[in-house]
């Protein structure tokens, strides 16, 4: 018998930018919570004052992913350094109604939201007379189609302009044939249907014509929902019930928090915010969104461990070993030779890379292996053409 052919992988087209330092965005009306949430959350002190558009340029900080198997990686190795997994969040000025024909402070900070790859939408629901709401009173379901909406007409005017080239374009190209279809077919979801572009059904070929737009109703979106310290305490609101049917009528997750209690606790000693939490039977929920957020960017990583360092490298889902190998130095991605991989799990309950050998859990894997999350890594690559190898 002919000897069997290694099976190739399936490329896995996702929708989004590709490459591992993705951004999620903070996106909602003024004065919702957004900076203040940013500043917990990155544990930065941008200004998040009483007034609408108290933001205006964006402003980009990173969290820790919180990860218990990187914890027991610490505590096994005791490092000297060690590195957990981050993700990038951007705060993004309030939207307005009419945002897109540059209402508020419109147009430019549309263009913000283009450049991030996920949306954590910010959904008021504490009262606060205090705190002006620009539409005038709580109505989250609304605010959040208020926002919903601008980005779509933004991604219809947008279309609107690339359809009247291409389609001119096909007339005479055949290989423009596709993204024409595509374009018309985005543009009728969007105008028609008005749904959503992640909402749609698109095919591997679709999607790679999607990817060159940047479309903002492609972005995946989270929704945070911000409550008042005593509803978040007593855990009830009036609104939780009717955002969690419209986040899963659309198969998206919903994460109630409180951006003013997080902030509190932020502001206290360890000691003081354990008896708070403790008392009020509350938790943060920042490592929770901070996780959420990691994940619906497809965001996974691997370790490389040992006593000089455990360190976490950020991959989207889906990418092969000597492309997580150019994360560390570009000469595992060119020189690659293999990877040596132990799931951490493995790792873990055999506590040893000897005792994974002896019980077969350590493998070579070549150049069509596709990283998974919690691989534990060791690259051997050609370097410079000396055959080096490299934790
Ligand atoms: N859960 C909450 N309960 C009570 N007050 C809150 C809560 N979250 C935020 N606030 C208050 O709301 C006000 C506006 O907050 P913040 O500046 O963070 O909003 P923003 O969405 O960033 O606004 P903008 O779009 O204008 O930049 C601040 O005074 C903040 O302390
Ligand atoms: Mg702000």
């Amino acid at each position: 018998m002919p000897p069997k052919k290694a099976p190739q992988p399936v490329k896995q087209v996702l929708l989004g930018r590709v490459g591992s330092n993705l951004q999620v965005g903070i996106v909602g009306l003024p004065n919702v919570g957004k900076s203040t949430f940013f500043n917990v959350i990155t544990k930065s002190a941008i200004p998040a004052e009483n007034f609408p558009f108290c933001t205006i340029d964006p402003n980009t900080a990173r969290c820790i992913v919180p990860d218990d198997r990187f914890e027991w990686l610490n505590d096994h190795w005791k490092p000297a350094s060690s590195v957990p997994a981050h993700l990038n969040i951007t705060d993004i000025a309030g939207l307005v109604k009419g945002a897109n024909e540059g209402q508020g402070l419109g147009n430019a900070f549309l263009s913000n939201i283009k450049a991030v790859d996920a949306i954590f939408h910010m959904c008021r629901v504490f009262e606060d007379d205090d705190i002006t709401h620009v539409e005038g009173s709580i109505d989250p379901i609304r605010d959040i189609e208020i926002i919903t909406e601008e980005l779509r007409l933004k991604d219809i005017q947008f279309l609107e302009k690339a359809w009247a080239v291409i389609e001119k374009v096909a007339k005479s190209q055949k290989d423009k044939k596709a993204e024409a279809e595509c374009t018309e077919k985005a543009l009728k979801m969007l105008r028609d249907e008005k749904k959503d572009i992640r909402h749609g059904e698109w095919k591997a070929t679709e999607i790679e014509i999607l990817n060159t737009f940047q479309l903002l109703s492609a972005k995946p979106v989270v929704y945070l929902v911000n409550m008042s310290v005593k509803d978040f305490v007593r855990k009830k609101n009036k609104w939780l019930m009717k955002i969690k049917e419209y986040a899963d009528a659309r198969g998206e997750p919903i994460i109630p928090f409180s951006a003013e209690i997080e902030k509190r606790l932020g502001e206290m000693s360890e000691e003081e915010a354990k008896t708070y939490c403790k008392d009020n039977e509350v938790q943060s929920v920042l490592p929770k969104i901070c996780k959420v957020g990691y994940e619906t960017l497809d965001l996974i990583h691997y370790f490389t461990a040992g006593k000089d360092e455990v360190k976490c490298w950020t991959i989207k889902k889906g990418t092969m070993a000597p492309a997580a190998g150019g994360k560390i130095h570009s000469d595992f991605e060119v020189g690659f030779i293999c990877a040596e991989v132990m799931a951490f799990n493995d790792y873990k309950e055999n506590g040893s890379e000897a005792e994974c050998k002896a019980k077969g859990k350590y493998k070579q894997q070549g150049k069509n292996y596709v990283v998974e999350d919690g691989d534990i890594i060791f690259f051997k690559a050609n370097r410079g053409g000396g055959g080096a190898k490299k934790k």
